[in-house]
């Protein structure tokens, strides 16, 4: 009693301010943490269950386990850890088997536990859910969409420490009063009020819960608002209730028609704060009226008394009746809520022998409520509430009960408003260590498998660059020396050709003078269709040289394959080149060349001058010769012979006669053998003359320049694919190892950004811990 006498409720409602606005802070604080969590692992980094720990016997993994032994306090994650008094799971609700009442030490918990993973919060209702049937489904659930699950929790949870800070921030409590049937509980209320607010009766009379507040919560109005639905009730919106006058406030209590789930009397209190319940200057309260308990109404009642905002339970025996039956059952049942019941015996003005009453009833308790029980002198009071109301009675015992309510009142709204918001807290930040310390594990493992590939891969994409210039060069020579080799062989080939045109043709037979003309055609044909043959080998070489480049190149792309090790998906290698697919498009420009030549070289046509040696000295004799007979000749049969041989005379001593028949005879001669020498080599003439017209043309139109770029060109052309298959096979090898090197960079990035990160958040779970740890409740019971 000394201590409640020494109660300083102005003191205790500072205190409570003090540790409720830290406690508000931390909350926000966590909320931002697990906020932090969540978008990190959206948007950065899907962050890690321990979910291969969820069924393992073994509590943490290697790595976590170094974490933990580092921890400078291992208490704040062993805290999570107690396995019966965790109140809160992760999907943001509390547990109704939370017992957070039950003793004073509700965060002080056996720290040995070595099991706590399968307490941690989060992954005990994944497991729940996952383990029933269908275990397979964990494991074959993606981290990302384990992640999400993680996600929708964290989530789940911000939302429930919003509701955590409205309750912490919340400065009312609520007094639930109870009891047999006309116990005196509606004459209880009015005597703390020390006004008739509730109609008293008789008979039992109380049909529905009346809950009394300050006027000052509906703006210093009297009202009474009739809820018929609780949950929609805004005292701001008139349509949620109904209000109902004073004078019929008798018929609604005492027939509850219509159906009101509650009622809500806003009163004014005129007496001093200090001895004003209601709005006291520390703690707003308000006190629930419930209907009499019996077999229709203790199902409700237990549900009300159940409630979160209900703080204390005040339960009002009747003294001549001591606990009915109906009485015990509701104390056994809200027992397992809230281990401690304000007990009032009223009606003890109207006992007589008061000793073995209170010792009859304290036996009760003992057995109803041994938590109780063992505070009777702060929870069990003996009073007469009617009392209050007689000036001439002795109402000691009702203003220390009074204050004991109010004290006990002032402790358990700690205990219900402060301490489960701490406990879900440290329950969150301990999971939240977890998953950090095992995510920070993850993390440096990746970062160090990551630096091994790096490391073992550098030496190979250095190889494979070094390779590459090689193998581009040589690739590159290749063509160059294919087409330096087209090149040479055509030009020279078809040089030679022209050069030796004129035997091309020595197989074609002459049958003399008469057949010249068909002669000339046969060889102008056979030196044409020569040349053609002969562009077609420079065709046939290039085409040798096109093969035998791109088997060299098919030789080259195989020892890139080896090189790969077949670590490319698609397989690109080049197929060497088919004799019956040779690339027949890439020599199409030479063969229309050579048809065009073969079309130029037909314009050729046979001359007479193709008959005619243009041998000048030959011409010269044969045409003197010739000259020189005709002269005597026509001399001789133009004016007379003496004439000519008189002439002859003044040349000679010969008998005219005799040089006349001479140089005729000589003139015949060399006329007869001049025409037989030009007549004799005409084949030769026609072969020489044709050739020389083919090799001026060849020349003259630079048909051999022309075809032998050609040549090359398509060569080129030819081989070219066959190159850039190799070359891009080589790049597209590069290119998947620079691909892999930029994922192994890219996730060592994140991977390191995580351990921060993780880090991080571990030494603010730490801090905010130690600071949530510090709000003790010891100096507000003290
Ligand atoms: N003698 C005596 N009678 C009391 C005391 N308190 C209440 N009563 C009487 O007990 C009767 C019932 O009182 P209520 O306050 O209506 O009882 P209740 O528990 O609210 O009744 P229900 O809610 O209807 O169950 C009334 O006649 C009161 O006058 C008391 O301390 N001493």
């Amino acid at each position: 009693m000394d201590s409640i006498k020494s109660d300083n409720v102005q003191t205790r409602a500072k205190i409570f301010s003090d540790k409720s606005s830290r406690l508000q802070k931390f909350l926000f604080e966590t909320k931002n943490l697990i906020h932090s969590v969540r978008t990190f692992s959206s948007t950065r980094y899907p962050v890690h269950y321990p979910i291969n720990n969820i069924n393992s016997r073994y509590p943490l993994q290697a790595s976590s386990k170094t974490y933990l032994s580092n921890c400078d306090n291992s208490n704040e994650l062993q805290v999570a850890s107690s396995s019966n008094s965790i109140s809160t799971t992760l999907n943001g609700r509390t547990s109704s088997n939370a017992n957070y009442d039950s003793d004073s030490d509700y965060y002080d918990e056996d720290l040995s536990s070595s099991s706590f993973l399968e307490n941690l919060n989060i992954l005990k209702v994944d497991a729940r859910l996952f383990n029933n049937k269908s275990s397979d489904i964990v494991s074959s659930l993606e981290n990302s969409s384990i992640s999400r699950l993680l996600e929708e929790c964290l989530l789940n949870s911000e939302s429930h420490i919003d509701k955590l800070i409205y309750r912490v921030a919340d400065s009312s409590s609520k007094i639930l009063v109870t009891g047999d049937l006309n116990a005196g509980k509606t004459t209880f209320i009015n005597s703390l009020l020390r006004r008739q607010v509730l109609p008293i009766d008789q008979q039992p009379c109380t049909m529905v819960f009346c809950e009394v507040l300050d006027a000052s919560n509906n703006g210093d109005n009297e009202e009474i608002h009739g809820i018929v639905d609780t949950l929609k009730y805004n005292i701001k919106d008139p349509s949620t209730y109904c209000l109902i006058a004073q004078q019929d406030l008798e018929d609604t209590v005492f027939e509850n028609k219509p159906m009101y789930q509650q009622l809500k009397i806003y009163v004014k209190d005129n007496s001093d704060s200090a001895s004003n319940l209601l709005h006291n200057g520390a703690v707003d309260i308000s006190f629930i009226d419930s209907p009499g308990l019996n077999r229709d109404s203790i199902k409700t009642t237990q549900l009300f008394a159940r409630q979160e905002e209900i703080d204390v339970v005040v339960f009002v025996v009747n003294a001549e009746n001591h606990f009915t039956l109906s009485g015990q059952e509701f104390l056994a049942s809200a027992g397992k809520e809230k281990a401690h019941i304000f007990i009032v015996v009223n009606r003890f003005d109207a006992i007589r022998k008061k000793d073995r009453c209170k010792s009859m009833i304290m036996e009760q308790i003992c057995q109803l409520s041994p938590e109780t029980y063992n505070e009777a002198s702060n929870l069990v009071h003996f009073i007469s509430a009617k009392n209050i109301f007689s000036k001439d009675s002795d109402t000691l015992d009702f203003e220390i009960m009074e204050k004991s309510l109010r004290w006990w009142t002032l402790e358990q709204r700690f205990k219900s408003k402060l301490a489960p918001a701490q406990r879900y807290i440290l329950n969150v930040l301990g999971d939240l260590q977890i998953i950090a310390a095992e995510n920070t594990a993850i993390a440096l493992t990746s970062i160090r498998e990551i630096n091994d590939a790096l490391r073992t891969s550098t030496p190979r994409y250095e190889l494979l660059l070094e390779r590459r210039a090689i193998a581009t060069k040589h690739s590159e020579s290749l063509i160059d020396e294919a087409s330096n080799k087209v090149q040479e062989y055509s030009e020279e080939h078809l040089h030679t050709t022209i050069s030796n045109l004129e035997s091309t043709a020595f197989n074609v037979s002459y049958s003399g003078i008469f057949s010249s003309w068909d002669y000339a055609e046969q060889i102008l044909i056979t030196m044409v269709d020569h040349i053609r043959h002969e562009l077609f080998e420079c065709i046939k070489f290039s085409k040798s040289i096109v093969s035998s480049t791109s088997s060299k190149l098919v030789q080259l792309d195989t020892e890139r394959e080896q090189i790969e090790g077949g670590s490319l998906k698609e397989n690109h290698s080049i197929k060497p080149l088919s004799p019956s697919v040779e690339d027949k498009e890439a020599f199409s420009d030479p063969i229309n060349y050579i048809n065009y030549i073969m079309d130029d070289l037909s314009t050729i046509n046979i001359n007479f001058s193709d008959f005619i040696d243009i041998n000048w000295e030959k011409l010269q004799v044969s045409g003197s010769l010739l000259v020189s007979a005709s002269s005597i000749f026509v001399y001789t049969k133009a004016s007379n012979l003496s004439n000519l041989i008189n002439l002859v005379n003044f040349s000679s001593n010969l008998s005219p006669r005799v040089l006349a028949n001479s140089l005729v005879a000589v003139a015949g001669l060399l006329s007869f053998g001049s025409v037989f020498y030009l007549l004799n080599n005409t084949d030769a003439t026609i072969r020489r003359k044709l050739a020389t017209r083919i090799k001026n043309k060849m020349v003259s139109k630079k048909h051999i320049s022309t075809g032998v770029r050609y040549f090359v060109t398509a060569s080129n052309r030819a081989i070219r694919p066959f190159v850039w298959q190799f070359q891009t096979n080589f790049q597209r090898m590069l290119e998947a190892e620079e691909r892999k090197r930029a994922d192994h960079l890219r996730s060592r990035q994140l991977s390191q950004e995580a351990q921060m990160f993780f880090d991080e958040l571990r030494a603010k779970i730490s801090d905010i811990s130690r600071n949530v740890r510090s709000i003790s409740s010891d100096d507000y019971f003290k």
